[in-house]
């Protein structure tokens, strides 16, 4: 699906510089069946800023069956329930490295500190994280994998969630960039993608719909959630009641941590650059680097900081000398990121 631009068009790329997700496996895909491990765009809207990947079995029915089970036996399920009773969906809540905040949705709020006493659950969403995350993004380290994620309990194609956008205060994706990673577990469902209007209605000419099956990933990514909203769909009602359950890990970096939390003023480390290391020279990809084909070389770069000191002052020189484009220098992360030399 290709939208029309938009008319106040946001920061390109260019400018803007944004590592996306789907990119870090190679080229991804447009519209054709790809390997497994390898992103298909689903949306690439530079003018909106908004991208979308989809991985078709990331993990494989080994996996996804134990975590299925792990996570449908132990997570703290809440169930939410609507208006005249019915049940919703069931959700749960994860947060790492001793953050507290807690979570609303809708009317609903979903606290932390149950997790605190649930230790298996804790477990099993580490070494989640850790696999889906070691495979999406083999160069990052542990520090910049997500630090909380939503989890949803749909017992059967009966329940569903309606057209919304993950744009919570949370996780700042109402006016900047932020990156939202799904992974499905269990019956598959179809879920849709559009526009939105000044009402937060989709546009209906602009929906895309696709498929999630167990195993699959999907990243939402730049500003996805201030001019989208998404909808996973009831099935029809014919097989509703018989569709398997099915389980959906989103992963998000909490960036305005609450008050009370005790990381409220700690930087916040999200992928935001890609630096490969090879022998003594670090190298920037430039964007998008399968075009452009050159990197970057940076001698001696190792972190963040170093770039941001040693490079910054010659970048409107380097972006103006067309010879590149770097591929990152990143507005959200505050931290000096390390990269372990190859
Ligand atoms: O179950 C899904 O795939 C979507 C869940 C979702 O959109 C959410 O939790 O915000
Ligand atoms: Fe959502």
């Amino acid at each position: 699906m290709v939208w029309k631009e938009c008319e106040l068009p946001e920061a390109s790329l260019y400018d803007c510089p944004l590592p996306l997700l789907g990119c870090f496996g190679g080229p991804p895909s447009f519209g054709h069946q790809v390997e497994v491990g390898q992103a298909e765009t689903i949306i690439w809207d530079e003018s909106r800023r908004c991208f979308a990947f989809h991985w078709r079995s990331l993990l494989d029915q080994a996996s996804t069956e134990t975590y299925f089970h792990k996570l449908q036996t132990l997570a703290p399920w809440d169930q939410l329930k609507g208006r005249k009773g019915q049940i919703l969906r069931s959700t749960s809540w994860y947060v790492r490295d001793g953050c507290t905040c807690d979570y609303t949705y809708g009317d609903a709020r979903v606290s932390s500190s149950q997790t605190k006493s649930r230790s298996q659950f804790v477990r099993i969403m580490e070494e989640l994280t850790a696999t889906v995350f070691s495979t999406l993004t083999p160069s990052l380290g542990p520090e910049c994998w997500p630090n909380s994620a939503n989890l949803n309990y749909y017992a059967d194609g009966t329940q569903s969630v309606g057209w919304h956008a993950d744009d919570e205060t949370l996780f700042g994706g109402e006016s900047q960039d932020c990156s939202i990673i799904s992974l499905s577990l269990g019956g598959r469902r179809e879920f849709w993608i559009a526009l939105k209007d000044e009402s937060m209605e989709p546009i209906q000419d602009t929906i895309v719909e696709m498929d999630l099956r167990d195993g699959d990933v999907l990243s939402m990514e730049g500003l996805m959630q201030k001019h989208t909203v998404h909808f996973l769909t009831r099935e029809p009602v014919q097989r509703a009641g018989l569709s398997p359950p099915r389980i959906n890990i989103t992963w998000r970096w909490i960036v305005n941590h609450r008050r009370a939390c005790a990381l409220r003023h700690c930087p916040v480390t999200t992928p935001s650059a890609k630096i490969i290391t090879s022998g003594a020279n670090s190298k920037i990809w430039t964007r998008p680097w399968w075009q452009l084909g050159e990197a970057w070389h940076l001698q001696g770069v190792e972190t963040l900081h170093e770039l941001q000191t040693q490079w910054m002052e010659g970048w409107p020189e380097l972006c103006a000398s067309g010879r590149t484009r770097l591929m990152a220098l990143p507005s959200l992360c505050q931290k000096p990121l390390l990269w372990p030399k190859a």
